[in-house]
């Protein structure tokens, strides 16, 4: 158990890497770029944060961001600073100004990336974390094991209401478990929110009293905060079982907010995740952002997913979906499930199930299901069946020989 807010990072630095890592330091809590008379030893004691371990890793060919400080060898260490818990208090907006705020602008740095960070039990206490994760999520699905197997509506924008809502309909019928909307669509006038998730939630009732079962829809309900509570009751009046936020639009404060107020999963759709990581020497790793927004009650996070439309590879997509699962607290886990989302089709199953160990994941395939040449329906059969053959073991081919479905799409992806 950790009693002081640690955080650990990858710096890149063209100085003395200790005098560097000690700017980040005092940057960061009771220093600034000269002595102040107020900042006593027993303040600093009190108050700075500690640089707790220093690793020299070498030295690399130049610096990889503009606007340092130059030198004569740049080199790449990996750090830990500490702070007291009383500087912030168990606070995650302030949590995040201190272990991810100004530092990265310093000019004692060309690099410098958040790896990870551990939290003192307090934070624990403070905040919801996922009220429904996994086995919450399944429950309301109905789906027991395997992968929850889903679809972004596409196109992303440009359907109406009752469009949109004719999808759905052939999707359920199609079998899926899981609907989402795009993070492009959330309540433009050309397919409003109350519109949209009433004549969604039409069909899919007619389809639950018909089969029994409830597709899970994640209504992307963006905006500001009263907005955004007033949208999570009307799903939830409606009988909907699922409500969806892009994190970076709504910030932290956003998200709690939506977080101390719903009663349904939230789906934490990443977009923007770019900027925030693209670049190997700054930002974020997954595994440490991710954390901020799991402890702040996200149920689903978006992961990307194996050889994908972005730039990530898959070593780290893997290492994302698995954080996800990693307990964050002796007393409260937070684990949340991995939304494997982006250029995904019936090609990846099989390296997705053996990488990753479990099925304990929902696997949405925009294009993947939509452009299958039969359409939509037989593309959420193809998908189901590639999951079926990558969990059974059966290689692709073995398995396409007798399921058509899955044999056109993976001719389709493959040529
Ligand atoms: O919102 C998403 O997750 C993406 O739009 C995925 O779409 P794709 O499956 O068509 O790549
Ligand atoms: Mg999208």
């Amino acid at each position: 158990m950790v009693v002081r807010i640690e955080a650990d990072y990858l710096m890149e630095t063209s100085i003395d890497p200790e005098r560097a890592a000690l700017v980040l330091a005092g940057e960061q809590s009771s220093g600034t770029f000269v002595a102040v008379p107020g900042e006593t030893s027993e303040l600093k004691e009190r108050s700075g944060a500690r640089l707790e371990k220093l690793d020299v890793l070498g030295s690399i060919a130049g610096p990889s961001l503009p606007g340092a400080k130059s030198g004569s060898c740049v080199v790449q260490a990996k750090i830990t600073l500490s702070w007291p818990l009383q500087n912030t208090g168990p606070d995650l907006p302030n949590l995040m100004a201190t272990i991810a705020g100004n530092l990265f602008e310093l000019q004692e740095v060309s690099g410098l990336r958040l790896l990870d960070f551990r939290l003192p039990e307090a934070f624990a206490k403070a905040y919801p974390g996922p009220q429904f994760g996994v086995d919450g999520t399944r429950q309301l699905a109905g789906v027991a094991k395997g992968p929850m197997i889903g679809t972004i509506i596409k196109p992303s924008v440009g359907l109406n209401p009752s469009e949109t809502a004719a999808l759905a309909a052939t999707l359920a019928k199609a079998g899926i478990d899981f609907i989402k909307d795009d993070e492009l669509q959330a309540n433009g006038p050309s397919c409003p929110f109350e519109e949209r998730v009433r004549a969604v939630m039409t069909v899919l009732d007619e389809h639950s009293q018909r089969t029994g079962k409830k597709v899970m829809y994640a209504f992307n309900l963006t905006g500001e905060i009263d907005d955004m509570r007033a949208r999570h009751d009307l799903v939830r009046d409606l009988g909907g079982t699922c409500v969806m936020v892009s994190v970076n639009s709504v910030g932290l404060g956003g998200m709690l907010a939506l977080a101390r107020h719903t009663e349904l999963p939230i789906h934490a759709h990443r977009n923007g995740w770019g900027y925030l990581s693209r670049h190997p020497a700054l930002g974020w790793s997954y595994p440490a952002w991710s954390k901020l927004w799991r402890l702040a009650g996200a149920d689903h996070m978006h992961v990307n997913g194996l050889n994908n439309k972005f730039s990530e590879d898959n070593d780290s997509v893997i290492a994302a979906a698995k954080s996800c699962l990693e307990p964050m607290f002796d007393s409260k886990a937070c684990a949340v499930m991995p939304v494997f989302s982006s250029g995904q089709t019936v090609l990846q199953p099989w390296e997705t199930y053996e990488r990753l160990g479990t099925a304990d994941l929902i696997y949405t395939a925009g294009g993947g299901i939509m452009a299958h040449p039969q359409g939509p329906a037989t593309g959420v059969k193809a998908l189901r069946e590639a999951w079926d053959a990558a969990i059974a073991g059966v290689p692709a081919d073995d398995y396409a020989a007798t399921h058509p479905a899955l044999a056109s799409a993976l001719n389709w992806y493959r040529s």
